[in-house]
């Protein structure tokens, strides 16, 4: 599929991924079809949706592991993609330390290791074996490796796994902090609504297909987001927005704006 022509006349110089109208087409179905997404350069753009809505298909279309069998996705050229995907297979009884989990994909200094494993706030588990780590400090190791490749766009998907309700605080806290040091766009996919949400410029509610879209605020209004998820999902988000993840509101406004896009029938 072509990943070379010049993005849509709506996009600009902070454009790093355009999909148009993607669909994967697997098994004799289409897993997604008709996905519209951008992602700026300091923007974070979230997809939610239920269990098999086509979130992780939709982020390996955008990082390039699947080829879209309908629509174009178009990449920024040089662009370096930084991308934590759902689960990581791992052998559970190979030692392995933290710093080493860092190189495996590829050499990088010490001292960058270093560094990453700072921003994220594990450097004192450097020596420390990853079979150790708690949920939230796994995470945290994969945030720090994506981050080593110096990436324009981290892609993370689920990046709350097996991470408690502070931690994921905590981690979404962090995330946004990346996001206003290296300028990076974000690509987040969670199934959790309210705390991700809450965290993030753009919302792409997904059912298959684009349900709806915009800002969390006019998301969790939007009559296809209470259909997926119910209406007391919707009436949450105010108290996480508020209570737990202050001061980011007014400071990465939307490209996008807040408009909602099509209802599911
Ligand atoms: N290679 C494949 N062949 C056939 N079907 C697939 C393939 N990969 C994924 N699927 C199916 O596509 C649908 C979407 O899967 P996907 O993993 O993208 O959903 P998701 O929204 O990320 O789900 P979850 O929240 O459970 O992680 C699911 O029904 C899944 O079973």
């Amino acid at each position: 599929m072509d990943t070379s022509q010049a993005p849509a006349a709506t996009s600009n110089a902070d454009t790093l991924v355009e999909a148009h109208g993607i669909g994967v087409h697997r098994g004799g179905r289409w897993l997604v079809h008709g996905i519209d997404l951008t992602v700026r350069r300091g923007e974070i753009v979230t997809l939610i949706g239920p269990n098999g809505s086509g979130k992780s298909t939709t982020a390996k279309t955008v990082v390039g592991v699947l080829a879209p069998d309908a629509g174009r996705m178009w990449r920024a050229p040089g662009l370096r993609i930084g991308y934590v995907p759902q689960s990581l297979a791992m052998d559970q009884t190979l030692p392995l330390t933290v710093g080493r989990l860092m190189t495996l994909t590829g050499r990088r200094p010490r001292a960058a290791v270093r560094e990453a494993l700072e921003a994220v706030g594990i450097a004192p588990l450097i020596g420390a074996q990853v079979q150790s780590l708690s949920g939230g400090e796994f995470q945290r190791a994969l945030l720090a490796r994506a981050m080593l490749r110096d990436p324009d766009l981290l892609v993370l998907d689920e990046p709350v796994q097996g991470v408690d309700f502070p931690g994921e605080l905590a981690l979404y806290g962090l995330i946004r902090e990346i996001r206003d040091r290296i300028g990076c766009g974000i690509l987040l996919i969670s199934h959790d609504l309210h705390v991700v949400m809450a965290a993030t410029d753009t919302v792409i509610c997904l059912n298959g297909h684009v349900s709806c879209r915009g800002t969390p605020e006019a998301v969790v209004s939007n009559p296809a987001y209470r259909r997926l998820f119910g209406h007391a999902a919707a009436d949450t988000l105010a108290v996480y927005r508020h209570r737990h993840v202050p001061g980011h509101d007014h400071d990465h406004p939307p490209p996008d704006g807040t408009a909602a896009e099509s209802g599911d029938a």
